[in-house]
């Protein structure tokens, strides 16, 4: 486990969101998406913490939550130990004395970035490579020449491999491949000088090819650069790839909540939560093979619907571990071995009573044969 002394760079604390959407079909009235329930995560410098989840498990929102792009509906967000909400609500924009705190708003914006997957939404259409790039520099570093504001940008240019940099400098973004464009965007938050990127699905839209390339990449700037990247894939692989090398941790959601996070080699080589069982059995790549199995470890492929979220533990409902205690009440995430790693299941807590509560079947009713009802004539 990597020693991550030092206050975390942001901490999530207990983060919620909810939103309400209009019901379908016409009715009336509207109903609450829990898309993120009870989060808590702590981010430190140079950190690398891959979120890995099936669609729609709340991944998205939660690293919008981290960079303070969304607002929580419960909990905070700390930035250095300083409340990014009440920051942005206290007027403190652009001068720190009138912020809640030490960092004002826009040094909080400017610290936590974000690439996305399609990274022509990061790049203006209307501005060659150069004045893209030039942008946050002329911005965060005014008093940089010209001069050397080109030779920053066209060493960086080379670096990530797209040379002759005059050449690349002087294209717009369609006229750039997709891997080239995602070098760019990349390129250009970096020269933001943030201490956090959000980096959601950033790889997906390349070919499989260029995907080991980016994220060496990613990598390699992290050194140069000293930031922290919040990686956020549905691939289990990737996520392995980027984090092994660079001593990070695996998050893995489940409907809006965090089950497990450890390093790469607990979450790969010994996962504890019989849902990141399940990623792993869905990851070719990283599938045991000696020990597949041809059925994925699962009830049923069916996810519930985040309006209406399982009771007791979420994972309940498809887990072939459950059991009546689990519909019963949630397990919280926890370090139970001392090891860093942390995991939501009450199979980790030796005496609890899961252990004695009967298995679910595969309707998910308890499979203790039940006593016959008495009539009220003693039949
Ligand atoms: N603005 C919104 N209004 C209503 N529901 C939303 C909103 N944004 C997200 N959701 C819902 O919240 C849940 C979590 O969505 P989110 O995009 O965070 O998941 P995800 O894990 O990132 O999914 P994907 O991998 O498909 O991008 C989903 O059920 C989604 O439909």
């Amino acid at each position: 486990m990597t020693d991550r002394r030092g206050d975390p760079l942001l901490s999530l604390q207990n983060v919620s969101v909810h939103f309400e959407k209009e019901r379908l079909f016409g009715l009336a009235g509207s109903e609450t998406v829990h898309a993120v329930d009870d989060v808590s995560l702590d981010i430190y410098e140079n950190d690398i913490v891959a979120l890995v989840g099936e669609s729609g498990c709340g991944k998205t929102t939660l690293g919008k939550t981290a960079i303070g792009v969304q607002r929580p509906t419960e909990g905070n967000v700390l930035y250095r130990g300083q409340d990014v909400w009440e920051t942005k609500e206290s007027g403190g924009l652009f001068d720190r004395k009138e912020s809640a705190g030490e960092y004002s708003a826009e040094e909080i914006r400017r610290s936590l970035q974000m690439i996305h997957q399609d990274p022509g939404s990061s790049l203006n259409s209307n501005y060659t490579v150069e004045s893209s790039l030039a942008d946050p520099l002329k911005h965060w570093q005014p008093e940089m020449s010209e001069a050397d504001r080109r030779a920053r940008i066209y060493g960086l240019l080379e670096y990530v491999g797209m040379a002759p940099a005059e050449d690349y400098a002087k294209r717009y973004p369609h006229q750039l491949s997709g891997g080239e464009q995602q070098r760019v965007a990349l390129i250009r938050a970096l020269l933001m000088n943030p201490d956090l990127i959000l980096a959601d699905e950033a790889i997906s839209a390349l070919d499989v090819s260029l995907r080991a390339e980016m994220m060496d990449l990613m990598l390699e700037l992290q050194d140069q650069f000293n930031t922290s990247y919040l990686y956020i894939s549905h691939d289990l692989a990737n996520a392995k790839h980027l984090t092994q090398r660079a001593n990070g941790r695996i998050g893995i959601m489940y409907l809006g909540e965090l089950v497990e996070i450890g390093t790469p080699e607990q979450i790969i080589h010994d996962p504890q939560h019989p849902y990141t069982k399940v990623l792993l059995w869905a990851t070719s790549d990283l599938r045991n093979r000696s020990e597949s199995v041809p059925e994925p470890p699962i009830r049923t492929l069916d996810i519930p619907d985040p309006v209406d979220p399982p009771s007791g533990c979420r994972f309940h409902t498809r887990c072939p571990e459950a059991r009546t205690a689990c519909t019963e009440s949630c397990p919280s995430l926890a370090d139970r071995e001392g090891d860093g790693r942390r995991t939501a299941c009450f199979r980790n807590e030796a005496d609890h009573a899961y252990w004695e509560s009967e298995p679910l079947s595969d309707d998910g009713r308890s499979e203790k044969p039940q006593a016959p009802r008495e009539t009220a004539d003693g039949d």
